[in-house]
């Protein structure tokens, strides 16, 4: 079952459940409704991107290209829309919820006991010999701990704090997973845990986070 059927009902029903006095100064989100297509151009850009950082074309090759991105450019730029009209990060059934900034992770479990997702670092991601950059990891339990909070009904927040421990090489192009949970509540602060594992159990890195619920109109 996808995603969307699964939890697409409970997502729609806190939100509409939520104070919005209580979202700071945030738009409101829902999950956007989108054609096939739109996962395809997703994945596309996603390959372009891994292309990007891991070839070496000739100069008459790059200039083609270069052209063909300009002219992609231009294709879409009458198209732009404010913040929380767009369909990226709003179509929770897409890797990623089709934004090309998240990771292109899969989400398999969505409720108030925590929140699961599976996926892939790709060549984009790449650090240096053969592993995941550090700094996409945050990436991942970052956005993470976003779902995990709204999955438990808390209003939308900010992280304060995030704390990773690298336990081990993250690798890429390699099946991973990443859990986590609310640990406990006290007034605006909500504390969070996570672990990302291999497919045999090995833990790669845990991450802890404060997240801080925004006053009225706070940015
Ligand atoms: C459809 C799909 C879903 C979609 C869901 C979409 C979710 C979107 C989520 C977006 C997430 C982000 O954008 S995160 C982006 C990265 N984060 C940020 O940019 C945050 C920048 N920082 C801030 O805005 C601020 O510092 C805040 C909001 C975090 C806190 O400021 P504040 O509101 O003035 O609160 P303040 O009084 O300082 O703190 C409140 C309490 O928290 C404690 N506290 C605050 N910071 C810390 C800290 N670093 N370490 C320890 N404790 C701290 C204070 O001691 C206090 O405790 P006590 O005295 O009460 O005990």
């Amino acid at each position: 079952m996808r995603f969307e059927e699964r939890y697409g009902e409970a997502v729609t029903d806190s939100a509409g459940k939520d104070d919005y006095e209580h979202h700071g100064g945030f738009p409101r989100y829902t999950p956007a409704e989108v054609g096939p297509e739109y996962g395809r151009l997703v994945d596309a850009l996603r390959t372009l991107q891994d292309l990007a950082v891991s070839t070496a074309p000739t100069p008459e090759v790059i200039e083609d290209a270069a052209e063909r991105v300009e002219a992609l450019i231009d294709l879409l730029k009458p198209f732009a829309v404010p913040e929380g009209e767009q369909p990226a990060g709003r179509v929770l059934s897409l890797p990623g919820r089709g934004s090309l900034l998240m990771l292109p992770w899969t989400v398999e479990k969505f409720d108030a006991e925590g929140v699961r997702s599976r996926g892939m670092f790709r060549r984009y991601h790449l650090g240096g010999n053969g592993a995941a950059h550090g700094g996409t990891l945050p990436l991942l339990f970052d956005d993470l701990f976003g779902m995990i909070q709204h999955a438990y009904g808390r209003p939308i927040s900010r992280t304060a704090y995030l704390h990773i421990n690298y336990r081990k090489i993250t690798p890429l192009d390699t099946e991973l997973v990443v859990e986590g949970s609310v640990d406990k509540v006290e007034g605006r602060k909500t504390f969070i845990s996570a672990v990302l594992k291999d497919r045999e159990g090995t833990v790669l890195a845990d991450c802890e986070a404060l997240m801080v619920q925004l006053l009225k109109g706070q940015p």
